[in-house]
């Protein structure tokens, strides 16, 4: 064996070795990482390894990050060193993005507090109401739920990452009706549960906006046709709400009779 791969102890009367570190850990064999608040450190995977060079390294490090009394180590792993997966060992997937994948394992005997994975998408409604006429804004989708059911609905969508609600319906109302509109309040909001994916649970916020341009436009991609209806005519809600809904969700949806 080479010596200078393990350490040298000193043996004592008890079939026991102590050894004692002397030097600075040679910073080239464990990986460098950037610590957190919660004495986890997150390490970005820059080039390319060979896996059996990434497994050893990635245990001296354990072993490294161990004796600091480091708890969540985080692997920030491109996509295009996605071979190293597997020689991550007693890491988990904790999220992917289109261009990394987010490796994570929690090393103390201690219960493991790591977050879970993003949980909702964050949906919006538009209730945009024209005063002068009685009119709100209505669509038919061309896919989803509503689709070749003849269904008039108000204006639906996803908020983008990092995009206020208020700014991500007024976004949506545009893009699919051509309508510029403002932002007044959030009238209320629900929360479902395997909404997307069949996993993930969605918060969805109607909002009220007031337009500020009337002629419609439709975005021909996912919208079959738009229009002004007299909010007269809306007599009922197409989905009656569930019961832990909040009610107002339901009564705004329209359906033209
Ligand atoms: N659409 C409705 O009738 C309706 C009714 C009530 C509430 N909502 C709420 O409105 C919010 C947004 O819903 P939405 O229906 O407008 O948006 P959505 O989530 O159905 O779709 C948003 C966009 O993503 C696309 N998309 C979604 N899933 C896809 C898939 N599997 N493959 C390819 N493209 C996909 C859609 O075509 C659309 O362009 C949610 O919170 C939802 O609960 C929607």
């Amino acid at each position: 064996m080479d010596a200078s791969q393990i350490f040298q102890g000193e043996p004592d009367n008890y079939d026991g070795v102590t050894v004692t570190i002397t030097e600075p850990m040679d910073a080239s064999k464990i990986f460098q990482g950037e610590p957190d608040n919660y004495d986890g450190v997150t390490v970005t995977i820059a080039e390319p390894m060979d896996a059996a060079v990434f497994t050893e390294k990635l245990r001296a490090s354990l072993s490294h990050w161990r004796q600091e009394g480091k708890k969540g180590i985080w692997i920030n792993l491109p996509i295009r060193f996605a071979n190293l997966v597997e020689a991550a060992e007693g890491f988990r997937y904790h999220h992917a993005e289109p261009d990394y994948l987010m490796l994570v394992s929690w090393i103390p005997n201690t219960r493991d507090t790591i977050p879970a994975n993003a949980s909702h998408v964050v949906g919006v409604g538009a209730l945009v109401l024209n005063k002068n006429t009685g009119e709100v804004l209505v669509v038919q989708e061309k896919s989803g739920y509503f689709r070749n059911k003849n269904v008039w609905k108000l204006p639906t969508g996803v908020v983008n990452e990092g995009e206020d609600i208020c700014d991500g319906v007024a976004r949506e109302v545009e893009e699919e009706t051509g309508i510029v509109a403002d932002f007044v309040e959030v009238l209320s909001f629900r929360q479902s549960h395997k909404a997307f994916l069949n996993k993930k649970s969605d918060l969805f916020f109607l909002c009220a906006l007031t337009p500020r341009s009337y002629e419609i436009i439709e975005q021909k991609s996912e919208i079959l046709e738009a229009k002004w209806m007299p909010i007269k005519k809306i007599r009922r809600p197409a989905i009656e709400p569930e019961p832990r809904d909040v009610q107002v969700h339901g009564k705004y949806l329209p359906e033209e009779v």
